[in-house]
């Protein structure tokens, strides 16, 4: 029985209708949102129109006769809401590791003489092996993965590009977004975001910060669905100066005269490159729509009360089985996640999902839980606890089966 001051939160929450427009599959509580965001139900219906209105009946014509052809943008409005930016400022394309290649070249080219780009060693490997593969191609290029105490200390006049993820995906720890911004302009350097963390989880002020470049996913707390298509940021005013590496047909200015000869589309639409994924982008722009009337400011407060209720509540558990909190207590350092240490985090993780209790396991040790509060209750939380107690009080994940690694975690 939920104790009814946890009750109470959830009849007073204002995002609480919002858990209908989402899949909840019964007796499951989903804490893996930071992953896989949960299916919103407009998506499906949106999903059977543009299968089999759109693309069965009108064909072709579609690109025109729906906006097909503008989806990049038009979904890029749509998020650029949520993450304090001008609708001109975003565009959905490709994925985050794409984007990140993209942004980090523009941005070198945008600081001629300069060969550092200065890193979180930590960061999320995609980010560090997309810098390392641009090295080859750019030649006159250092890497400084350094950690995250050695940031500062990395930034100088050689520095061309600073690229951090605002939110730690192991501990869940929240990078000052507009002091480090601050820190790498003052040294003339440019600043690329990965918000793959941060974009749904809790409100961004790309523009207050003065951010250069920001990259993030689409499928994460946005919940577009599995290889949602991800996002590009650049701030207005780079656009005009910005070189496009990639330099396909759909960046054209004028893709339709099949000129012979590249020229960049004006704005953002010159960092898109190939046909856009519509079913992908259909389902992404169902899933945006959840958002609209959703103060971002109302997230991050139910974000915040949902995740001290869970480290609140997990603390006795935590003593007594040698599970040590991995996420800051301080608000403004924690994402919209808590993450635990614990030698037999896998084991424990298995154990916990096949109670019903879905969060996931990061190398070597984290156990990591996502909260996404748009589809969460308190209720969640106080129920996801008990069911933790029972696989850590009987020993659960002691099971041999919870060993074997299985290909994706
Ligand atoms: C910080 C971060 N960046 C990037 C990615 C993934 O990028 P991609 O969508 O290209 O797989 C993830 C997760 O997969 C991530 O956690
Ligand atoms: N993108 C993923 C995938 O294709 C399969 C499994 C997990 C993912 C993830 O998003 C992992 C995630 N970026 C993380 O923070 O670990």
């Amino acid at each position: 029985m939920v104790p009814a001051e946890i009750q109470a939160l959830d009849q007073a929450d204002p995002l609480a209708a919002k858990r209908e427009a989402f899949v909840m599959p019964e007796g499951l509580i989903y804490l893996d949102g930071n992953s896989l965001g949960p299916l919103p139900k407009r998506v499906a219906e949106r999903m059977r129109e543009v299968v089999e209105q759109q693309w069965g009946q009108d064909l072709i014509r579609s690109w025109n006769l729906h906006g097909w052809i503008d989806l990049p943008q038009r979904l890029g409005t749509r998020i650029a809401r949520l993450i304090g930016a001008e609708a001109d400022e975003v565009v959905v394309a490709d994925s985050t590791s794409v984007n990140l290649f993209k942004a980090l070249l523009a941005a070198l080219k945008l600081r001629p003489g300069r060969r550092a780009i200065v890193s979180e060693v930590g960061n999320f490997p995609t980010d560090l092996y997309i810098a390392q593969g641009l090295r080859e191609l750019w030649g006159n290029c250092e890497l400084r993965f350094v950690p995250r105490e050695g940031i500062e200390a990395a930034l100088d006049e050689e520095t061309a590009v600073l690229m951090l993820t605002e939110v730690d995906y192991r501990t869940g720890y929240r990078h000052d977004m507009a002091h480090l911004t601050r820190l790498a302009q003052a040294q003339g350097a440019l600043v690329v975001w990965d918000l793959a963390h941060s974009a749904g989880a809790f409100p961004v002020y790309l523009n207050a910060c003065g951010v250069d470049f920001a990259v993030g996913c689409g499928y994460k707390y946005l919940n577009g669905g599995p290889g949602a298509p991800a996002f590009l940021y650049v701030a207005r005013r780079h656009q005009k100066a910005l070189k496009p590496f990639l330099t396909g047909w759909m960046g054209h200015q004028a893709p339709f005269a099949f000129s012979p000869t590249y020229t960049p589309a004006e704005g953002l639409r010159r960092m898109t490159v190939g046909t856009p994924p519509i079913l992908s982008m259909s389902a992404l722009e169902a899933a945006l729509e959840v958002w609209e009337g959703v103060e971002m400011e109302q997230v991050r407060a139910k974000s915040l009360r949902l995740t001290d209720l869970f480290i609140e509540r997990m603390a006795p558990l935590a003593a007594r089985y040698g599970l040590e909190l991995a996420t800051p207590l301080e608000h403004a350092r924690r994402g919209s996640q808590v993450a635990y240490r614990h030698p037999e985090g896998y084991a424990i993780v298995q154990a916990l999902i096949a109670q019903g209790v879905v969060g996931d396991f990061r190398h070597p040790d984290i156990l990591r839980f996502g909260f996404g509060p748009l589809y969460l209750r308190y209720a969640d939380v106080y129920e996801a606890v008990e069911r933790f107690r029972r696989v850590m009080e009987e020993g659960l994940w002691q099971d041999p089966r919870y060993r074997e690694k299985a290909q994706v975690t």
